[in-house]
């Protein structure tokens, strides 16, 4: 019945937050659960689960796949906030945090975050936001981002998106981008392809079998590929923020 619950913290204060992901690492259980049975229970007059979780579509593809581009499009279309996981790493080390400078480090070497930083600046997103539909745009990107965001968010996604594009096609789009980005260059780009091969792919394997994955064909013009996302959310139902 409680089934997603970490989610729901707009509504718990900070400290408290603090205070549960501390009994989460000392007790190695997801203390959001217990938090939620206790004072969520509508019997008790909190708020339903089903009405207060989010909906959460993870967002994955190779580099320059177009996830950003169509998240852009989900978000003006369906009203999504937009949560891309790469953005976030980046604000990071622009803001001189203390990861900043292995967070630059690993994404100049096309490699992955250790999941204890990624998972942590996606929470604390979710958490500030007053949204209930989040795109997490670029993550998982291997099965130990994944595992880390189950326990500590405490939810699997509702979906997965996956665009599907042929590897030149990817790399051209990087090499023109033109955003100033350190990886968007032929050595990183190629040691990007090279790690979602391995590591990414199989965090989509794992979601097809669970029947999460929605495979898009990432070629064509951006409105041609919107065009193959619309019909994915216009068939959802979202939950009402009360
Ligand atoms: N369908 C398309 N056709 C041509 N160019 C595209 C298309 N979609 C996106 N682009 C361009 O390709 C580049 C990469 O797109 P985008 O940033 O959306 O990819 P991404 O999957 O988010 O990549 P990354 O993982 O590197 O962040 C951008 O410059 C974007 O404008
Ligand atoms: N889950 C993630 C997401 C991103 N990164 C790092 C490594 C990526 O190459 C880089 C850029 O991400 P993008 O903007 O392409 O989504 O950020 C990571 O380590 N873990
Ligand atoms: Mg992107």
């Amino acid at each position: 019945m409680w089934r997603r619950v970490a989610s729901l913290s707009p509504l718990v204060s900070s400290s408290k937050s603090r205070l549960l992901n501390q009994v989460q690492v000392a007790y190695g259980f997801n203390a959001w659960q217990m938090f939620s049975t206790q004072v969520l229970n509508p019997a008790e007059g909190g708020v339903s689960d089903s009405r207060r979780t989010p909906f959460v579509t993870f967002v994955l593809g190779g580099p320059g796949s177009g996830k950003g581009t169509q998240c852009t499009r989900i978000v003006e279309t369906f009203g999504f906030t937009h949560l891309s996981a790469g953005d976030l790493l980046r604000r990071e080390i622009s803001s001189n945090s203390e990861n900043g400078s292995m967070i630059l480090s690993t994404i100049k070497e096309g490699k992955i975050v250790p999941s204890v930083v990624t998972v942590q600046l996606i929470q604390k997103a979710i958490e500030t936001s007053d949204s209930n539909r989040f795109l997490i745009d670029g993550f998982p990107r291997t099965e130990e981002n994944r595992i880390a965001y189950e326990r500590v968010i405490g939810a699997e996604p509702d979906i997965v998106l996956f665009f599907d594009c042929p590897e030149e096609e990817m790399v051209k789009r990087v090499l023109n981008r033109n955003q100033g980005r350190i990886d968007d260059n032929i050595d990183t780009v190629k040691e990007r392809l090279k790690v979602f091969a391995e590591l990414n792919l199989p965090v989509i394997k794992h979601y097809s079998k669970k029947g999460k994955l929605y495979k898009i064909d990432g070629t064509g013009s951006e409105d041609e590929i919107f065009e193959r996302v619309r019909p994915v959310f216009a068939a959802l139902r979202y939950p009402v923020l009360l």
